[in-house]
């Protein structure tokens, strides 16, 4: 039976970390215009926080691809399940993610967009679990970088459960 044993990062914790991202964000951006690019379903609590902390001209679309299932590994596959409403052609696009493990979601997704000619693409997570890595990726900004833990909350779940929690907790046995 999993359930959630311990707090990794507090709500707190996470919304400053939330608010300095978005600043790092806003200044990077300046005087553009940004499409702000979240992944579904696990970064649905990230992106909303993070832009209304964001004070410039944003435009928010969504994709949702799948690897996990109902499993705590990747099936090294990756669906894309809905993709963007928009074109990206000649955009400042940034993906959105909760977080990045063995980084096969957004290495294929990066893949997948950049055949489409954005005027930028980049990164942003809001968790870094460099240990699983299975593919290089360069990621723009990162929030926590954290250690081999399967984690739950703040839109990521365990079994598409636990995304409602509002702070990041570790599962355990
Ligand atoms: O770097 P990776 O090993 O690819 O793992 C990261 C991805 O896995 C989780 O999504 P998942 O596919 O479980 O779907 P969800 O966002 O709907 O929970 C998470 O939200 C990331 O998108
Ligand atoms: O630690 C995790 N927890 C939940 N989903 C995940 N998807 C990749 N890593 C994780
Ligand atoms: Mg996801």
């Amino acid at each position: 039976m999993f359930k959630v044993t311990d707090v990794m990062l507090s709500e707190d914790q996470i919304k400053v970390k939330v608010y300095e991202l978005a600043k790092q964000i806003e200044r990077d951006f300046k005087g553009e215009e940004l499409l702000v690019v979240g992944i579904l379903k696990g970064a649905s609590v990230f992106v909303s926080d993070l832009i209304r902390c964001i004070d410039l001209d944003v435009n928010i679309d969504f994709m949702s691809v799948s690897s996990y299932g109902n499993s705590t590994k990747s099936s090294g596959t990756v669906k894309i399940l809905k993709d963007l409403d928009v074109d990206i052609e000649g955009k400042n696009v940034l993906i959105v993610e909760d977080i990045i493990d063995s980084g096969l979601t957004l290495s294929n997704l990066v893949a997948a967009l950049k055949t489409r000619n954005p005027k930028s693409l980049k990164l942003c997570t809001l968790l870094d679990k460099p240990e699983r890595r299975k593919v290089d990726i360069k990621v723009d900004y990162i929030g926590f970088v954290i250690e081999d833990k399967f984690i739950v909350g703040y839109g990521i779940d365990y079994a598409e459960k636990y995304r409602n929690l509002p702070y990041i907790g570790i599962v355990g046995e």
